[in-house]
């Protein structure tokens, strides 16, 4: 097993550079390796399902920039549409009409959202949607979800999933008590918890805000019984239920994971995919909730670069792709496949697993517990997950660099990639066994 040193020279050599100015040499900390030990791989580019780190090895692409690149990397409908955008300038401060035409587009896709408002990242969309939900409410109280990651929005930072775990500050130094006095944690999937904050807290609700299906603490599925509860708790109490479909959306279906599970919430974020791989947020909702936005209502929000025309592009060329050439009964396909090799081969090798996937989004877990919710993710073998990493790294095949966290199969890969891939976890596997 080999982690960078000395394997990859050019990726450590880049990353002690990177150090002396970036603080930690990452620009954000989950691709710090933190998770998996030995230092991260510089990228030099990526084509179609792969990467190309520093040094010139090629790695089968498994995180896909953490969600957006569902089509691969350099589809070249996106990269004719970026073109194109790039030669009309590239920022104007003032309206454009691809702004109106994807904004078109996301509403025709998820029928909740009759509305939608553009920004630059899905913490902006996830800090905005509370912001609106307390402004269309008059409440204060946040319900949120230990494990779920909605960015690094100061009040959603507690108990928070993704590199925030990872790095084991779930509860960041530097957020005020202030900031996360109005913030409920509730555990996921747990149906009674949410009925007695109900009970006790029955008006004071604005918003309940969830990943419908959780890639932040590696895969985790919602359970119907707490979906259901959540969306009649939420109505009952005139509460706002705010989808995060930062990573879900256009991923799970090009509905999103309410498109897949046939939910209606009051507002959905998103982010990743809508961006083609460029920086995009975007919230949306019910048309009387919207309308509470400033200029068209009292909320404030704004952003200089929001609504971005080469952003914008690369959006409209990649949901365009995902209607007109629609990848997802064939990922759903190829990711039930690697779910059952994988299996095959942990058992194989007498690795107790867990297999958590939804649609392309997936986590192989390395407990014998079933996972449904932080504490149950909490039992994996985190040193066992990083051997496992590093053995798929050098057998050509680049996962998410933490156990919590989702791996995402991309149109990209065909049927051989996949193959390839299940044949490095029985490997991978066999090697971690005898580690
Ligand atoms: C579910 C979810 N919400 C919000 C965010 C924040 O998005 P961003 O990193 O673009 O700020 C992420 C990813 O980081 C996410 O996975
Ligand atoms: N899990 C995170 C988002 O989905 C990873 C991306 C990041 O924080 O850099």
């Amino acid at each position: 097993m080999s982690k960078t040193t000395p394997d990859r020279p050019k990726s450590a050599a880049a990353f002690e550079r990177a150090k002396r100015v970036i603080p930690g040499g990452v620009n954000s900390p989950a691709r710090a390796f933190g998770g998996v030990g030995g230092s991260p791989l510089f990228i030099a580019r990526a084509e179609g399902p792969f990467l190309y780190d520093a040094d010139g090895r090629r790695y089968l692409d498994f995180i896909g920039s953490w969600g957006p690149m569902i089509l691969g990397h350099c589809h070249p409908a996106v990269v004719e549409a970026v073109f194109a955008a790039v030669r009309n300038g590239s920022s104007y401060g003032a309206p454009c009409e691809p702004e109106t035409q994807l904004a078109e587009r996301v509403v025709e896709a998820v029928p909740s959202v009759e509305m939608v408002r553009f920004v630059s990242s899905g913490t902006e969309a996830t800090m905005s949607a509370i912001r609106l939900a307390r402004g269309f409410t008059g409440r204060d109280l946040i319900v949120k979800f230990a494990g779920c990651y909605h960015g690094h929005v100061d009040s959603l930072l507690v108990s928070a999933g993704s590199s925030a775990l990872t790095h084991g500050v779930p509860n960041s130094p530097g957020v005020p008590g202030g900031c996360t006095q109005d913030t409920v944690v509730l555990r996921y999937n747990d149906t009674a918890a949410l009925a007695d904050l109900f009970a006790a807290k029955r008006d004071a609700v604005a918003g309940v805000i969830l990943e419908p299906v959780v890639g932040n603490m590696g895969l985790v599925p919602p359970s119907d019984e707490f979906r259901r509860t959540l969306r009649a708790l939420t109505q009952k109490h005139g509460a706002l239920l705010i989808y995060d479909e930062v990573m879900t959306g256009f991923r799970l279906g090009y509905g999103g994971a309410q498109g897949l599970l046939g939910d209606t919430p009051d507002v959905t974020c998103f982010g990743k995919i809508i961006g083609g791989g460029y920086p995009v947020g975007a919230y949306g909702g019910r048309a009387d909730v919207m309308r509470k936005i400033m200029p068209a209502g009292p909320v404030f929000q704004a952003g200089t670069l929001s609504g971005n025309p080469v952003a914008m592009a690369a959006g409209i060329a990649t949901l365009h792709e995902l209607k007109t050439n629609p990848p997802y009964a064939r990922l759903e396909q190829q990711s039930e496949r690697i779910g059952s090799g994988l299996l095959a081969a942990a058992r194989a090798a007498g690795v107790p697993v867990q297999f958590n996937r939804v649609g392309s989004m997936w986590t192989l877990f390395f407990t014998p517990t079933p996972v449904t919710d932080l504490d149950t993710a909490k039992t994996s073998d985190t040193a066992r997950f990083g051997r496992f990493f590093w053995e798929m790294m050098d057998r050509g095949v680049y996962l998410p660099c933490s156990q919590y966290e989702a791996a995402f199969t991309c149109g990209a890969m065909t049927d051989a990639h996949i193959a390839e891939t299940i044949a490095a976890a029985g490997e991978s596997l066999q090697a971690v066994a005898r580690s």
